[in-house]
């Protein structure tokens, strides 16, 4: 996905807000899910990437409540692109607010193996940042076999529908609890449940390369790309209502659903062709 600039940001963007009623039906049934998911595995316990991102913040405090703290295992995975600060509240999130065992696995060595295994990607910023979240993923599942574990994801709807996420990297999970979400709900979310407010605010980062936010990056802020997702991709209003609608260029929309189509391919089963006989 190329850098798309400058950020496009609606005048008048949805109120996509939860009241309490809601976040608290959320609330249980996030949880509930997450303990059905580890009983149809038979397992007891689950495994997650901690980034010190508000995604994986709250997905693993409503492990933590759906499963017991002892029952949550974080794995904090740095690479020489991710900020210190990020790291020590992956640490902080574990030790402080949820106090669960982790470890931490620095990423850099294992990817540079890769590299050394195929240099011509070398340099490449996407192919490698994408190395890096798939060397998670393989980390992930190395603790889940040993461990007896199911993996969660962190996805929300807002990166679902656009695809903004790494094909069998972060998207390689056994399931993702907030799916159903905004990303402004998520952030919602976690305030409601505890989680304090320099993580539910911080700004977004898949942190694949340095100073990387996945606003510039998308060329879209999260409040316009829910508010698009919501009235038109997943609502049927037409792209000219739409931007009538929240104040925002038609274009905008028209980019928020070419990522919608493009990304079909993240969203579905490996198709193979239909059988012959
Ligand atoms: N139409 C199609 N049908 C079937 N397969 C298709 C395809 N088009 C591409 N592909 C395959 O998909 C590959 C491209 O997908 P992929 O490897 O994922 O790579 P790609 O989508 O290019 O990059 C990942 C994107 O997700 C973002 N990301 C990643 C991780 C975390 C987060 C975050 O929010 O934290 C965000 C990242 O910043 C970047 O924009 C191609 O190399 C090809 O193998
Ligand atoms: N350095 C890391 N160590 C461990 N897990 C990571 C790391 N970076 C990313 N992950 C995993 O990949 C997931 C996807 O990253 P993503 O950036 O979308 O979520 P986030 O960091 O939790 O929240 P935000 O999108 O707000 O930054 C994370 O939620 C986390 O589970
Ligand atoms: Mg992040």
């Amino acid at each position: 996905m190329a850098e798309a600039k400058p950020v496009q940001r609606a005048d008048d963007p949805l109120d996509l807000t939860l009241s309490e009623a809601e976040l608290e039906a959320y609330r249980d049934h996030i949880t509930d899910f997450i303990a059905e998911q580890a009983d149809a595995a038979g397992v007891e316990t689950a495994i997650i990437g901690l980034s010190g991102g508000i995604d994986s913040t709250l997905t693993s405090h409503l492990a933590v409540e759906a499963l017991g703290a002892a029952n949550v295992y974080g794995l904090v995975m740095p690479s020489e692109v991710n900020r210190e600060a990020n790291m020590s509240d992956a640490e902080r999130v574990a030790s402080e607010l949820l106090d669960i065992e982790y470890d931490v696995i620095e990423v850099e060595p294992i990817a540079d193996a890769f590299l050394d295994g195929y240099p011509d990607a070398e340099g490449d910023q996407l192919a490698v940042g994408n190395l890096r979240v798939r060397c998670r993923a393989v980390l992930n599942y190395l603790a889940a076999n040993h461990r007896d574990s199911i993996v969660l994801g962190t996805g929300n709807r807002s990166e679902a529908l656009v695809g903004y996420f790494t094909k069998y990297g972060d998207g390689a999970v056994d399931c993702h609890p907030i799916a159903n979400l905004y990303k402004g709900q998520v952030r919602q979310l976690a305030t409601h449940v505890g989680v304090p407010d320099d993580l539910a605010e911080k700004t977004a980062s898949a942190e694949m390369w340095l100073d990387q936010t996945d606003e510039a990056e998308l060329g879209i802020d999260y409040p316009t790309l829910d508010s698009i997702l919501a009235l038109h991709v997943e609502g049927g209003v037409s792209a000219s209502a739409t931007a009538a609608e929240i104040g925002v260029d038609e274009d905008a929309v028209e980019h928020v659903r070419t990522l919608y189509e493009g990304s079909e391919h993240k969203r579905a089963a490996p198709p193979g062709p239909d059988p012959l006989f």
